[in-house]
């Protein structure tokens, strides 16, 4: 009898998803926001499990501590170490890691989930596919969340061109085409493509084969931003997962405890469409002499800005990736004077601003960005024109989808020895803000955030992939 009431009680509880973001706040707060949606629009239940190194949680611990833990709960595994690592180890191979060497603790919290909840799903984002060995064993059905349809064309494809060529992939002599998207080329490939002999390079090779075995693909793009690449997951996609097209997932509201920002009061003074955000995500930093050429390319643009500034990195293009507020002042590099000279047009942060509150901001005009996917997507929402400036991991071919695919990006010049000059930054700047050039940019602009909105309504496209994977969701263990 007993038992049979646990049978029952579990029957009536809804569908419980576990969340298993790998580091990066800017995975966990997609996640969360896919989350949040599938509360609101289902009322499933999430906890987020988070495989972590220990260090610099408070950020992750603020996004989740403001969810209303009935809907969505969390609970944070036991550190990892990586004092076994090389110095130059690269982060998406500490991305991966974390969540390899987190397993057996995954294990436990899978155990009392299962026992506790009516837990169907795992939803993990692009390095977290070892989780699914864990669902598996618990017959839980293994999701992917992933960027861009794009990217998630190139995991399917990579094993195949690791195959089928030798040289680094850099050195192809053709762009590669892959399934109804924009060609790039093999330097534009992520960083963990460009060195075949790096371990970095064969776990992701081993991570693509994996993507196979997951039961459905959630890519955090929709049909009008890539319709091509969408039309050939139906058409060329057998053999492959499900793919839906569920985006864009971002952050919408404001409690980020950034109402009183002074870049929101600071904006409220500035003419329309005025102001260029600069800011290269949650890890992006610049050698001193390259963060030397912005500051002074921004300051002979006589273009109105906020640069979110971070310390310079003269190693890694990546340096804040797991420790977003730096440990040092980073005005204390900027040159001498600068501050001064531009505070009639230009606001200078440092480390974070409320980036989507910025970019919805009537005031601003155009965004010097690295081309994370997140900001991508934001910029798209909100209809800011871009200035592409790829720093690291998939930026590069990002920036080829922005720039010649979409038509919403200028590019930044690199000259010989990899810096971005003052002249050009600042010509590019001219152009975007005033230019006849940032016109057509913006339009085009506009055009993706129409497209953005229609995608999303009731009867949008990306609200109607995600009800299908809710159903199946609904459907399962009952
Ligand atoms: O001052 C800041 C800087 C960033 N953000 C937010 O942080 C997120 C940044 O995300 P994204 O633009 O995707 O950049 P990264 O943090 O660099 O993201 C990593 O993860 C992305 C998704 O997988 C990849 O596309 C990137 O290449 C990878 O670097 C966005 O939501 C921003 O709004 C702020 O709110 N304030």
């Amino acid at each position: 009898m007993e038992l049979d009431n646990h049978h029952h009680n579990k029957l009536i509880k809804p569908p419980h998803i576990a969340i298993v973001p790998t580091p990066g706040i800017s995975h966990l707060i997609s996640l969360v926001e896919l989350a949040k949606r599938l509360v609101v629009h289902c009322s499933f239940t999430f906890t987020f499990i988070i495989p972590n190194d220990g260090s610099h949680l408070a950020p992750q611990k603020k996004v989740l501590e403001a969810l209303d833990p009935q809907a969505i709960s969390h609970i944070f595994l036991p550190p990892v170490s990586f004092h076994d690592l090389p110095e130059d180890v690269m982060v998406e191979t500490k991305i991966a890691l974390t969540l390899t060497r987190s397993l057996s603790a995954l294990r436990d919290s899978f155990k009392v989930l299962a026992e506790s909840t009516r837990l169907v799903a795992l939803v993990i984002d692009v390095f977290g596919v070892d989780a699914f060995d864990v669902a598996n064993e618990f017959q839980v059905s293994p999701y992917i969340f992933f960027p861009s349809a794009i990217g998630l064309w190139l995991m399917f494809h990579l094993p195949h061109l690791h195959e089928t060529t030798t040289c680094e992939y850099r050195d192809l002599p053709e762009p590669v085409q892959l399934p109804g998207c924009v060609p790039f080329h093999g330097r534009d490939f992520p960083d963990q493509c460009q060195y075949r002999s790096n371990e970095s390079y064969k776990a992701i090779v081993r991570i693509c084969k994996k993507y196979r075995s997951a039961a459905g693909i959630m890519v955090n793009s929709f049909v009008d931003l890539e319709p091509g690449a969408f039309k050939a997951f139906k058409e060329q996609g057998q053999g492959f997962p499900p793919v839906y097209p569920v985006g864009p997932v971002i952050k919408t509201d404001s409690a980020d405890g950034f109402e009183e920002n002074e870049c929101l009061k600071w904006l409220d003074k500035q003419p329309n469409g005025s102001v260029l955000f600069v800011s290269f995500g949650s890890g992006g930093s610049f050698s001193q002499e390259q963060m030397t050429e912005l500051a002074l390319g921004l300051e002979s643009s006589g273009q109105r800005f906020i640069w979110v500034v971070k310390s310079p990195n003269e190693t890694s293009k990546n340096a804040s990736y797991f420790c977003i507020q730096g440990t040092e002042d980073p005005f204390g590099f900027l040159p001498h004077g600068f501050l001064e000279r531009t505070k009639e047009v230009g606001l200078v942060v440092p480390s974070w601003a409320p980036q989507v509150q910025v970019l919805s901001h009537g005031s601003t005009g155009g965004f010097l960005t690295h081309c994370g996917w997140n900001s991508t997507l934001e910029s798209i929402v909100h209809g800011v024109p871009l200035i592409a400036w790829p720093l690291y991991a998939e930026q590069k071919m990002n920036k080829v989808l922005l720039v010649d695919g979409l038509k919403v990006a200028l590019e930044v010049q690199v000259n010989e020895n990899g810096i971005v000059e003052r002249q050009d930054i600042a010509k590019d700047v001219r152009a975007l803000i005033e230019g006849d050039e940032g016109k057509l940019l913006r339009s085009k602009m506009k055009e993706l955030e129409e497209a953005a909105k229609v995608a999303l309504t009731q009867e949008g496209s990306s609200t109607k992939s995600l009800a299908e994977v809710a159903q199946i969701w609904k459907g399962l263990k009952i």
